[in-house]
């Protein structure tokens, strides 16, 4: 842990800082990085609670830009000493076409390497994803993988694809020389699926249960699990290897690392039950009545009705054939690759992430009455 007393001179640029990872990125660096001068938050769409963080030590820039425009993220990576690019397009529900998709995940993190490399700044920090490794389009289960575990990553959906591309030329980039002559130090975090305040999707479950008188229904067999992560520690992982990159360059440098916590395996539905249940929903069980190829048949429908309506409006249901196949493949990591390379130990115990999401959700409900 950095010293308190360290005096203030580094400069951070935070892309994607408005969103849900973004967001809690930005406020670990401002509660836990006490070297922070600056920090920079670079978003499409910047959030009005930026401006309750202006009245701290450390200057906070917001800068409203697209990671799609070169220029934009020269102008906002020039004297950055670390770059955590978190922007991205999240996207396996069909709002966005392929080819945005591919402009802002790798196009968008080419521009990040370039303005890195143009203008010295040296190190960067990759916000990659699980879907990187899969699963796969055969649906083969990663049982308690690591970074190391052989598993044949085959994508065809746009999003996982973009991801990887993206890595790549993030893993790729290590060694670069950048302005100044010295190396560029990269490395890519994997988030599986992130939860807690602020996360969208388990936003949109909540709702969805509202309206269907406090039913969820069982989608998916509770034998199939997926590994979650709390938000706060993906962002504490982040805000850790951000400081040893410098310091820890050689073996850092060009990795890839899980981020992981512990968090329990469960079915991804039984575990948003972890939160939604003690908020009065209630999971059904309907596997006898729904089996997987009525729901598959659903979700073909659904991707049907998605494309005949997009001239008229966006239809985009939680439930398509890529969500249906990834829900249904067991997905779970066990490494400690972060704590034997950089010394990461979660910060949130699962007791404290479950509560603090349940306030979050409780939260919610109260907005929703
Ligand atoms: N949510 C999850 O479960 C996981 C997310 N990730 C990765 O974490 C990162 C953050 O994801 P979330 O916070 O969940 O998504 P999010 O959609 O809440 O945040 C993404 C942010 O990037 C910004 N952005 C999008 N396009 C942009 C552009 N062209 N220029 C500048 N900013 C742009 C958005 O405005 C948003 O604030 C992404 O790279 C995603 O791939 C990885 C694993 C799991
Ligand atoms: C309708 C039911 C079948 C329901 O169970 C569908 C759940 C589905 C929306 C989610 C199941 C698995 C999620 C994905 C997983 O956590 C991996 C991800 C990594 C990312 O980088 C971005 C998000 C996501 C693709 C995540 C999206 C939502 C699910 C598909």
């Amino acid at each position: 842990m950095a010293e308190s007393t360290e005096v203030r001179k580094l400069v951070y640029l935070v892309t994607g800082g408005c969103g849900f990872l973004g967001e809690h990125v930005v406020r670990m660096l401002l509660q836990r990085e006490p070297r922070l001068s600056e920090l920079r938050v670079f978003d499409l769409h910047l959030g009005p609670w930026l401006e309750e963080l202006k009245t701290g030590p450390v200057q906070v820039t917001a800068i409203q830009g697209d990671v799609t425009q070169a220029h934009e993220v020269a102008a906002a990576v020039a004297g950055a000493h670390v770059v955590i690019h978190a922007a991205g397009l999240v996207d396996v529900f069909g709002r966005a076409s392929p080819k945005t998709i591919h402009e802002v995940n790798v196009q968008g993190t080419k521009n990040v390497i370039e303005a890195c490399v143009q203008t010295g700044t040296r190190f960067l920090v990759y916000t990659s994803s699980m879907e990187v490794v899969g699963p796969n389009i055969k649906g083969h289960p990663f049982y308690r993988g690591n970074e190391d575990t052989p598993y044949e990553a085959v994508h065809k959906h746009p999003y996982p694809c973009s991801k990887a591309q993206a890595e790549r030329l993030v893993l790729e980039a290590n060694g670069r020389e950048v302005r100044g002559g010295l190396p560029l130090v990269t490395c890519a975090l994997r988030p599986t699926g992130i939860y807690g305040e602020g996360h969208q999707i388990m936003r949109d479950f909540y709702h969805q249960g509202l309206r269907l008188g406090g039913r969820l229904f069982r989608a998916i067999p509770a034998s199939v699990e997926h590994g979650r992560v709390y938000v706060g520690n993906v962002a504490w992982m982040h805000v850790l290897v951000a400081r040893e990159l410098e310091r820890r360059a050689a073996l850092v440098g060009g990795q890839v690392y899980f981020c992981y916590d512990e968090s329990p395996y469960k079915s991804y539905e039984d575990f948003n039950m972890e939160f939604l249940g003690p908020c009065g929903l209630r999971l059904v069980e309907t596997r006898l009545l729904a089996p997987y190829w009525l729901l598959m048949l659903l979700a073909v429908l659904n991707a049907l009705l998605q494309w005949l309506l997009r001239p008229l409006l966006l239809y985009a249901p939680l439930l398509n054939p890529y969500t249906l196949a990834v829900a249904n493949t067991t997905f779970t990591v066990s490494t400690d690759k972060a704590q034997r390379h950089f010394g990461y130990e979660p910060l949130f115990s699962w007791e404290d992430s479950r509560t603090r999401t349940i306030r979050w959700v409780r939260a919610m409900e109260g907005s929703a009455q």
